[in-house]
Protein backbone atom coordinates (compact mmCIF):
# COMPACT_ATOMS: atom_id res chain seq x y z
CA UNK A 1 0.00 0.00 0.00
CA UNK A 2 1.43 2.90 -0.73
CA UNK A 3 1.66 5.59 2.13
CA UNK A 4 0.87 9.36 1.27
CA UNK A 5 2.91 11.05 3.76
CA UNK A 6 1.31 15.02 3.75
CA UNK A 7 3.37 17.73 3.62
CA UNK A 8 2.69 20.55 6.75
CA UNK A 9 2.83 24.08 5.92
CA UNK A 10 6.18 24.83 8.03
CA UNK A 11 7.75 22.22 6.16
CA UNK A 12 8.33 24.24 3.15
CA UNK A 13 11.14 26.44 4.40
CA UNK A 14 9.49 29.27 2.25
CA UNK A 15 6.55 29.23 3.90
CA UNK A 16 7.85 29.26 7.49
CA UNK A 17 9.89 32.17 6.54
CA UNK A 18 7.33 33.57 4.57
CA UNK A 19 5.29 33.27 8.29
CA UNK A 20 8.88 34.86 10.16
CA UNK A 21 8.80 37.99 7.76
CA UNK A 22 4.97 38.23 8.29
CA UNK A 23 4.64 38.52 12.20
CA UNK A 24 8.34 39.95 12.54
CA UNK A 25 6.90 42.77 10.19
CA UNK A 26 4.58 43.55 12.98
CA UNK A 27 7.62 43.67 15.56
CA UNK A 28 9.71 45.88 13.01
CA UNK A 29 7.00 48.38 12.60
CA UNK A 30 6.08 47.93 16.36
CA UNK A 31 10.27 48.97 17.14
CA UNK A 32 9.72 51.91 14.94
CA UNK A 33 6.78 53.29 16.18
CA UNK A 34 8.35 53.28 20.01
CA UNK A 35 11.46 55.47 19.46
CA UNK A 36 9.87 57.76 16.73
CA UNK A 37 10.17 60.75 19.15
CA UNK A 38 13.67 59.78 20.28
CA UNK A 39 15.55 61.67 17.28
CA UNK A 40 13.10 64.63 17.81
CA UNK A 41 13.71 64.88 21.47
CA UNK A 42 14.78 68.76 20.51
CA UNK A 43 11.68 69.79 18.47
CA UNK A 44 9.04 68.10 20.69
CA UNK A 45 10.75 70.27 23.62
CA UNK A 46 10.33 73.45 21.18
CA UNK A 47 7.15 73.21 19.31
CA UNK A 48 5.44 71.33 22.30
CA UNK A 49 7.04 72.09 25.27
CA UNK A 50 8.03 69.03 26.19
CA UNK A 51 11.37 69.53 28.59
CA UNK A 52 13.05 66.08 29.88
CA UNK A 53 11.12 65.56 32.38
CA UNK A 54 7.96 65.54 30.15
CA UNK A 55 9.89 63.26 28.01
CA UNK A 56 10.83 61.31 30.84
CA UNK A 57 7.08 60.70 31.96
CA UNK A 58 6.00 59.87 28.27
CA UNK A 59 8.66 56.74 28.27
CA UNK A 60 7.92 55.49 31.35
CA UNK A 61 3.94 55.33 30.14
CA UNK A 62 4.49 52.66 27.32
CA UNK A 63 5.31 50.19 30.43
CA UNK A 64 2.67 51.71 33.38
CA UNK A 65 -0.60 49.38 32.76
CA UNK A 66 2.40 46.30 32.20
CA UNK A 67 3.93 47.07 35.32
CA UNK A 68 0.55 47.13 36.83
CA UNK A 69 -0.38 43.18 36.01
CA UNK A 70 -1.26 43.49 32.59
CA UNK A 71 1.58 41.40 31.37
CA UNK A 72 0.60 38.22 34.21
CA UNK A 73 -2.49 39.09 32.67
CA UNK A 74 -1.44 38.47 28.63
CA UNK A 75 0.33 35.11 29.48
CA UNK A 76 -3.23 34.26 30.30
CA UNK A 77 -4.86 35.62 27.26
CA UNK A 78 -1.82 34.17 24.89
CA UNK A 79 -2.44 30.45 26.49
CA UNK A 80 -6.07 30.43 27.01
CA UNK A 81 -6.52 31.85 23.28
CA UNK A 82 -3.36 31.14 21.12
CA UNK A 83 -1.49 33.14 19.26
CA UNK A 84 -3.58 34.03 16.27
CA UNK A 85 -6.46 36.05 18.49
CA UNK A 86 -3.50 37.32 20.64
CA UNK A 87 -1.25 38.71 17.79
CA UNK A 88 -4.72 40.52 16.27
CA UNK A 89 -5.30 41.80 19.89
CA UNK A 90 -1.57 42.86 20.08
CA UNK A 91 -1.89 44.49 16.67
CA UNK A 92 -4.64 46.46 17.16
CA UNK A 93 -3.91 48.04 20.68
CA UNK A 94 -0.84 48.74 18.78
CA UNK A 95 -2.31 50.98 16.16
CA UNK A 96 -5.01 52.16 18.59
CA UNK A 97 -2.91 53.42 20.68
CA UNK A 98 -0.66 55.58 17.99
CA UNK A 99 -4.11 56.72 16.87
CA UNK A 100 -4.28 58.87 20.11
CA UNK A 101 -0.78 59.67 20.42
CA UNK A 102 -0.75 61.11 16.83
CA UNK A 103 -3.96 62.73 17.51
CA UNK A 104 -2.71 64.03 20.62
CA UNK A 105 0.03 65.83 19.22
CA UNK A 106 -1.49 67.39 16.13
CA UNK A 107 -1.79 71.02 15.84
CA UNK A 108 -5.49 70.95 15.87
CA UNK A 109 -5.61 68.74 19.18
CA UNK A 110 -3.84 71.74 21.18
CA UNK A 111 -6.62 73.79 19.73
CA UNK A 112 -9.65 71.84 21.37
CA UNK A 113 -11.76 72.33 24.71
CA UNK A 114 -10.35 68.74 25.86
CA UNK A 115 -6.66 70.52 25.48
CA UNK A 116 -7.44 73.39 27.01
CA UNK A 117 -9.06 71.01 30.47
CA UNK A 118 -5.89 69.01 29.60
CA UNK A 119 -3.66 71.64 30.54
CA UNK A 120 -5.20 72.62 33.37
CA UNK A 121 -4.65 70.21 35.94
CA UNK A 122 -0.86 68.80 36.17
CA UNK A 123 0.57 71.87 34.18
CA UNK A 124 4.13 70.78 33.90
CA UNK A 125 2.35 68.03 31.33
CA UNK A 126 1.33 70.07 28.48
CA UNK A 127 -2.45 68.41 26.90
CA UNK A 128 -0.10 67.08 24.04
CA UNK A 129 1.83 64.97 26.36
CA UNK A 130 -1.17 63.54 28.37
CA UNK A 131 -2.46 62.34 25.19
CA UNK A 132 0.77 61.06 23.82
CA UNK A 133 0.97 59.00 26.95
CA UNK A 134 -2.38 57.87 27.16
CA UNK A 135 -1.95 56.44 23.72
CA UNK A 136 1.27 55.04 24.63
CA UNK A 137 0.08 53.25 27.56
CA UNK A 138 -2.16 51.11 25.08
CA UNK A 139 0.36 50.96 22.43
CA UNK A 140 2.96 49.86 25.15
CA UNK A 141 0.42 46.44 26.25
CA UNK A 142 0.29 45.65 22.80
CA UNK A 143 3.54 45.87 21.84
CA UNK A 144 5.10 43.63 24.77
CA UNK A 145 2.25 41.10 24.51
CA UNK A 146 2.90 40.88 20.88
CA UNK A 147 6.74 40.19 21.80
CA UNK A 148 5.64 37.29 23.88
CA UNK A 149 3.25 36.18 20.69
CA UNK A 150 5.60 36.60 18.43
CA UNK A 151 8.27 34.05 20.59
CA UNK A 152 5.52 31.33 21.05
CA UNK A 153 4.75 31.70 17.11
CA UNK A 154 8.10 31.12 16.33
CA UNK A 155 8.58 28.20 18.48
CA UNK A 156 5.29 26.84 16.61
CA UNK A 157 6.45 27.23 13.36
CA UNK A 158 10.18 26.57 13.73
CA UNK A 159 9.84 23.66 16.65
CA UNK A 160 12.42 20.85 15.40
CA UNK A 161 13.58 23.55 12.64
CA UNK A 162 16.05 26.81 12.57
CA UNK A 163 13.85 28.14 16.16
CA UNK A 164 17.31 30.43 17.19
CA UNK A 165 18.45 31.36 13.67
CA UNK A 166 14.22 32.43 13.48
CA UNK A 167 14.46 33.77 17.10
CA UNK A 168 17.67 35.54 16.45
CA UNK A 169 16.15 37.11 13.25
CA UNK A 170 13.05 38.38 14.34
CA UNK A 171 15.30 40.39 16.73
CA UNK A 172 17.14 41.11 14.16
CA UNK A 173 14.68 42.60 12.17
CA UNK A 174 12.99 44.61 14.99
CA UNK A 175 16.55 46.42 15.78
CA UNK A 176 16.65 47.35 11.87
CA UNK A 177 13.23 48.90 12.91
CA UNK A 178 14.76 51.60 14.89
CA UNK A 179 17.74 52.13 12.80
CA UNK A 180 15.73 52.81 9.91
CA UNK A 181 13.48 55.53 12.64
CA UNK A 182 16.22 56.71 14.00
CA UNK A 183 17.75 57.97 10.19
CA UNK A 184 14.05 58.56 8.85
CA UNK A 185 11.83 60.20 11.83
CA UNK A 186 14.29 64.08 11.64
CA UNK A 187 14.09 63.61 7.77
CA UNK A 188 10.44 63.46 7.77
CA UNK A 189 10.05 66.17 10.48
CA UNK A 190 12.36 68.45 8.71
CA UNK A 191 10.87 67.81 5.14
CA UNK A 192 7.35 67.91 7.21
CA UNK A 193 7.74 71.10 9.17
CA UNK A 194 6.33 69.53 11.96
CA UNK A 195 7.07 66.79 14.52
CA UNK A 196 3.53 65.15 13.29
CA UNK A 197 4.66 63.93 10.34
CA UNK A 198 6.80 61.03 11.62
CA UNK A 199 4.15 59.80 13.77
CA UNK A 200 1.89 59.58 11.51
CA UNK A 201 4.16 57.80 9.22
CA UNK A 202 4.67 55.39 11.53
CA UNK A 203 1.10 54.87 12.77
CA UNK A 204 0.28 54.06 9.00
CA UNK A 205 2.99 51.17 9.13
CA UNK A 206 1.26 50.16 12.16
CA UNK A 207 -1.63 49.16 10.08
CA UNK A 208 -0.16 47.42 7.79
CA UNK A 209 1.85 45.55 10.42
CA UNK A 210 -1.97 44.63 11.00
CA UNK A 211 -2.65 43.33 7.92
CA UNK A 212 0.82 41.11 7.69
CA UNK A 213 -0.16 39.81 10.63
CA UNK A 214 -3.63 38.70 9.29
CA UNK A 215 -2.06 37.31 6.52
CA UNK A 216 -0.01 35.08 9.14
CA UNK A 217 -3.29 34.25 11.09
CA UNK A 218 -4.72 32.24 7.63
CA UNK A 219 -1.43 30.82 7.12
CA UNK A 220 -1.72 29.42 11.16
CA UNK A 221 -5.14 28.22 10.46
CA UNK A 222 -4.08 26.19 7.47
CA UNK A 223 -1.09 24.51 9.51
CA UNK A 224 -3.90 23.54 12.53
CA UNK A 225 -5.98 22.05 9.90
CA UNK A 226 -3.13 19.97 8.23
CA UNK A 227 -1.97 18.95 12.11
CA UNK A 228 -5.28 18.66 13.24
CA UNK A 229 -5.54 20.77 15.58
CA UNK A 230 -9.21 22.31 16.45
CA UNK A 231 -9.03 24.29 19.33
CA UNK A 232 -5.34 26.38 19.49
CA UNK A 233 -3.09 25.08 22.73
CA UNK A 234 -5.17 22.88 23.62
CA UNK A 235 -3.44 20.60 25.77
CA UNK A 236 -3.94 21.98 29.51
CA UNK A 237 -0.46 20.76 30.16
CA UNK A 238 0.79 23.58 27.86
CA UNK A 239 -1.64 25.88 29.92
CA UNK A 240 -0.78 28.85 32.14
CA UNK A 241 -1.84 28.23 35.73
CA UNK A 242 -1.46 30.48 38.60
CA UNK A 243 0.01 27.69 40.91
CA UNK A 244 3.50 28.00 38.62
CA UNK A 245 3.95 32.01 39.59
CA UNK A 246 4.70 30.63 43.03
CA UNK A 247 7.27 28.08 41.08
CA UNK A 248 9.03 30.86 39.14
CA UNK A 249 8.78 32.96 42.07
CA UNK A 250 10.26 31.31 44.47
CA UNK A 251 13.55 29.97 41.88
CA UNK A 252 16.36 31.78 42.80
CA UNK A 253 17.97 31.34 39.34
CA UNK A 254 14.63 33.01 37.90
CA UNK A 255 15.31 36.09 39.86
CA UNK A 256 19.32 36.14 38.95
CA UNK A 257 18.19 36.25 35.47
CA UNK A 258 15.26 38.58 35.79
CA UNK A 259 17.37 40.93 37.67
CA UNK A 260 20.27 40.84 35.10
CA UNK A 261 17.48 41.71 32.15
CA UNK A 262 16.61 44.70 34.12
CA UNK A 263 19.39 46.15 35.11
CA UNK A 264 21.48 45.82 31.26
CA UNK A 265 17.82 46.26 29.37
CA UNK A 266 17.67 49.74 32.04
CA UNK A 267 20.77 50.99 30.79
CA UNK A 268 19.86 50.20 27.56
CA UNK A 269 16.40 50.90 26.07
CA UNK A 270 15.91 54.31 27.73
CA UNK A 271 19.21 55.46 26.97
CA UNK A 272 17.94 54.83 23.49
CA UNK A 273 15.34 57.41 23.84
CA UNK A 274 17.83 60.10 25.30
CA UNK A 275 20.74 58.71 23.34
CA UNK A 276 20.26 61.22 19.61
CA UNK A 277 19.94 63.87 22.57
CA UNK A 278 23.13 63.14 24.14
CA UNK A 279 25.11 63.12 21.38
CA UNK A 280 24.01 66.63 19.85
CA UNK A 281 24.92 67.85 23.56
CA UNK A 282 28.20 66.32 23.89
CA UNK A 283 29.28 66.79 20.15
CA UNK A 284 28.43 70.63 20.71
CA UNK A 285 25.02 70.99 18.96
CA UNK A 286 25.54 68.97 15.96
CA UNK A 287 21.89 68.75 14.26
CA UNK A 288 19.15 66.42 15.53
CA UNK A 289 19.76 64.90 11.92
CA UNK A 290 23.13 63.75 12.21
CA UNK A 291 23.05 62.97 15.87
CA UNK A 292 20.67 59.93 15.15
CA UNK A 293 22.97 59.04 11.87
CA UNK A 294 25.66 58.37 14.72
CA UNK A 295 23.05 57.17 17.00
CA UNK A 296 21.56 54.81 14.42
CA UNK A 297 24.69 52.55 14.22
CA UNK A 298 24.01 51.29 17.44
CA UNK A 299 20.42 49.03 16.72
CA UNK A 300 22.10 48.05 13.42
CA UNK A 301 25.32 46.85 15.04
CA UNK A 302 23.01 44.58 17.31
CA UNK A 303 21.08 43.46 14.30
CA UNK A 304 24.11 42.29 12.40
CA UNK A 305 26.03 40.52 14.97
CA UNK A 306 22.96 39.26 16.91
CA UNK A 307 22.40 36.11 14.59
CA UNK A 308 26.06 34.90 14.68
CA UNK A 309 25.89 35.08 17.90
CA UNK A 310 22.90 33.22 18.58
CA UNK A 311 24.88 30.60 16.15
CA UNK A 312 28.22 30.72 18.22
CA UNK A 313 26.25 30.10 21.34
CA UNK A 314 23.99 27.15 19.42
CA UNK A 315 27.72 25.75 18.34
CA UNK A 316 29.97 26.43 21.57
CA UNK A 317 27.91 27.70 24.07
CA UNK A 318 29.92 30.10 26.78
CA UNK A 319 26.40 31.61 27.46
CA UNK A 320 27.20 33.26 30.87
CA UNK A 321 30.72 34.43 29.41
CA UNK A 322 28.48 36.76 27.15
CA UNK A 323 26.80 38.01 29.83
CA UNK A 324 29.63 38.92 31.50
CA UNK A 325 31.16 40.31 27.97
CA UNK A 326 28.03 42.37 27.02
CA UNK A 327 27.84 44.16 30.97
CA UNK A 328 31.45 45.33 30.91
CA UNK A 329 31.01 46.57 27.67
CA UNK A 330 28.21 48.60 27.87
CA UNK A 331 29.90 49.92 31.39
CA UNK A 332 33.25 50.96 29.49
CA UNK A 333 30.48 52.77 26.56
CA UNK A 334 28.35 54.85 29.35
CA UNK A 335 31.79 56.18 31.00
CA UNK A 336 33.38 56.95 27.82
CA UNK A 337 29.81 58.87 26.90
CA UNK A 338 30.71 60.49 30.23
CA UNK A 339 34.06 61.35 30.40
CA UNK A 340 35.55 61.38 27.24
CA UNK A 341 33.36 62.63 25.01
CA UNK A 342 32.29 66.09 25.94
CA UNK A 343 36.42 66.37 26.69
CA UNK A 344 37.22 65.37 23.22
CA UNK A 345 33.83 66.21 20.95
CA UNK A 346 35.56 63.58 18.56
CA UNK A 347 32.58 61.79 15.99
CA UNK A 348 35.13 58.87 16.05
CA UNK A 349 34.70 58.44 19.59
CA UNK A 350 31.44 58.93 19.33
CA UNK A 351 31.07 56.14 16.60
CA UNK A 352 33.45 53.41 17.62
CA UNK A 353 31.49 54.02 21.84
CA UNK A 354 27.84 53.19 19.32
CA UNK A 355 28.82 50.25 17.73
CA UNK A 356 30.70 48.90 20.70
CA UNK A 357 27.47 49.35 22.83
CA UNK A 358 25.71 47.87 19.67
CA UNK A 359 28.04 44.38 20.11
CA UNK A 360 27.24 44.53 24.06
CA UNK A 361 23.88 44.86 22.77
CA UNK A 362 24.01 41.99 20.97
CA UNK A 363 25.81 39.63 23.42
CA UNK A 364 23.34 40.38 26.01
CA UNK A 365 20.12 39.25 24.42
CA UNK A 366 21.88 36.51 22.01
CA UNK A 367 22.71 34.57 25.52
CA UNK A 368 19.75 35.67 27.56
CA UNK A 369 16.73 34.48 26.22
CA UNK A 370 17.94 31.41 25.22
CA UNK A 371 19.59 30.60 28.86
CA UNK A 372 15.84 31.28 30.17
CA UNK A 373 14.56 27.51 29.03
CA UNK A 374 17.76 25.89 30.90
CA UNK A 375 17.11 27.32 34.06
CA UNK A 376 13.11 26.42 34.13
CA UNK A 377 11.07 23.73 33.15
CA UNK A 378 9.26 23.76 29.32
CA UNK A 379 6.00 23.61 31.46
CA UNK A 380 6.66 26.30 32.43
CA UNK A 381 8.59 28.59 30.08
CA UNK A 382 6.25 31.06 28.98
CA UNK A 383 5.01 32.05 32.67
CA UNK A 384 8.48 32.26 33.20
CA UNK A 385 9.49 34.54 29.73
CA UNK A 386 6.16 36.75 30.95
CA UNK A 387 7.25 37.70 34.50
CA UNK A 388 10.90 38.06 33.48
CA UNK A 389 9.24 40.78 30.86
CA UNK A 390 7.23 41.73 33.58
CA UNK A 391 10.00 42.43 36.16
CA UNK A 392 12.11 44.32 33.10
CA UNK A 393 9.06 46.67 32.57
CA UNK A 394 9.40 47.50 35.84
CA UNK A 395 12.82 49.20 34.97
CA UNK A 396 12.14 50.41 31.53
CA UNK A 397 8.76 52.32 32.93
CA UNK A 398 10.65 53.91 36.28
CA UNK A 399 14.07 54.33 34.66
CA UNK A 400 13.71 57.09 32.12
CA UNK A 401 11.85 59.17 34.26
CA UNK A 402 14.15 58.84 36.89
CA UNK A 403 16.69 59.68 33.89
CA UNK A 404 14.74 62.84 32.86
CA UNK A 405 14.45 63.67 36.33
CA UNK A 406 18.28 63.66 37.22
CA UNK A 407 18.90 65.62 34.20
CA UNK A 408 16.47 68.39 34.34
CA UNK A 409 17.75 68.62 38.32
CA UNK A 410 21.31 68.09 37.25
CA UNK A 411 20.67 71.36 34.49
CA UNK A 412 19.01 73.63 36.27
CA UNK A 413 21.70 75.98 37.30
CA UNK A 414 23.68 74.96 34.13
CA UNK A 415 24.26 78.82 32.43
CA UNK A 416 24.09 77.48 29.02
CA UNK A 417 21.48 75.51 29.64
CA UNK A 418 19.50 78.52 30.94
CA UNK A 419 20.85 81.10 28.41
CA UNK A 420 19.50 78.48 25.55
CA UNK A 421 15.66 78.56 27.00
CA UNK A 422 16.10 82.45 28.01
CA UNK A 423 16.68 83.00 23.91
CA UNK A 424 13.74 80.08 23.01
CA UNK A 425 16.78 77.88 21.01
CA UNK A 426 15.33 75.23 19.37
CA UNK A 427 18.36 73.28 21.06
CA UNK A 428 19.34 73.20 25.01
CA UNK A 429 23.17 72.00 24.95
CA UNK A 430 22.24 69.31 28.65
CA UNK A 431 25.32 68.17 30.62
CA UNK A 432 24.81 64.22 30.37
CA UNK A 433 27.40 63.20 32.81
CA UNK A 434 25.16 62.06 35.69
CA UNK A 435 22.65 60.44 33.67
CA UNK A 436 25.21 58.41 32.09
CA UNK A 437 26.95 57.60 35.82
CA UNK A 438 23.29 56.07 36.66
CA UNK A 439 23.50 54.43 32.81
CA UNK A 440 26.78 52.68 34.32
CA UNK A 441 26.25 51.89 37.74
CA UNK A 442 23.01 49.45 36.14
CA UNK A 443 25.88 48.05 34.10
CA UNK A 444 27.83 47.40 37.76
CA UNK A 445 25.20 45.54 39.17
CA UNK A 446 24.51 43.99 35.78
CA UNK A 447 28.08 42.80 35.61
CA UNK A 448 28.15 41.90 39.57
CA UNK A 449 25.49 39.45 38.68
CA UNK A 450 26.57 37.70 35.41
CA UNK A 451 29.61 36.95 37.27
CA UNK A 452 27.00 34.93 40.18
CA UNK A 453 24.95 33.75 37.35
CA UNK A 454 28.09 32.23 36.33
CA UNK A 455 29.10 31.27 39.69
CA UNK A 456 25.61 29.79 40.07
CA UNK A 457 25.73 27.59 36.97
CA UNK A 458 28.81 26.10 37.53
CA UNK A 459 27.86 24.68 41.21
CA UNK A 460 24.30 23.67 40.09
CA UNK A 461 25.14 22.52 36.31
CA UNK A 462 22.07 24.48 34.04
CA UNK A 463 24.73 24.41 31.52
CA UNK A 464 24.76 27.90 30.72
CA UNK A 465 28.28 27.55 28.99
CA UNK A 466 27.62 24.67 27.11
CA UNK A 467 26.17 24.77 23.06
CA UNK A 468 22.52 24.22 22.54
CA UNK A 469 23.49 21.14 19.53
CA UNK A 470 24.52 18.50 21.06
N1 LIG B 1 9.24 48.31 23.67
C1 LIG B 1 10.58 48.03 23.34
C2 LIG B 1 11.19 47.23 24.42
C3 LIG B 1 10.95 45.74 24.22
C4 LIG B 1 11.17 45.04 25.48
C5 LIG B 1 10.91 43.58 25.35
N2 LIG B 1 10.31 43.13 26.57
C6 LIG B 1 12.19 42.84 25.13
O1 LIG B 1 12.96 42.67 26.03
N3 LIG B 1 12.47 42.40 23.92
C7 LIG B 1 13.67 41.70 23.59
C8 LIG B 1 14.71 42.60 22.96
O2 LIG B 1 15.94 42.36 23.17
O3 LIG B 1 14.33 43.53 22.24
Amino acid sequence: MTEIIQKKLNDSPAMRWTALVLIASMMFFGYMFVDVMSPIQALMESQRGWTPDVFGTYAASEYIVNVCGFLIIAGVILDKTGIRFTGELSASMMLIGAVIKFIGITEWFQTTAMADWLNSWWVSMPASAKMACFGFMIFGCGCEMAGTTVSKAIAKWFKGKEMALAMGLEMAIARVGVFAIFSISPIIADKMGSVVAPVAFCTVLLLIGLITYTVFTFMDKKLDSQTGVTAEESDPEEEFKFSDLGKILTSEAFWIVALLCVLYYSAIFPFQRYGANMLQCNLDGISAEEASNIFRWFPIGAAVITPFLGNFLDRKGKGATMLMCGALLLICCHLVFAFVLPETKSAVIAYSTIVLLGISFALVPAALWPSVPKIVDEKILGSAYCLIFWVQNIGLCFVPKLIGNILTSTNEDNPAVIAAKEAGADFIPYDYTVPLIVFAGFGVLALIIAIYLKAVDKKRGYGLELPNIK
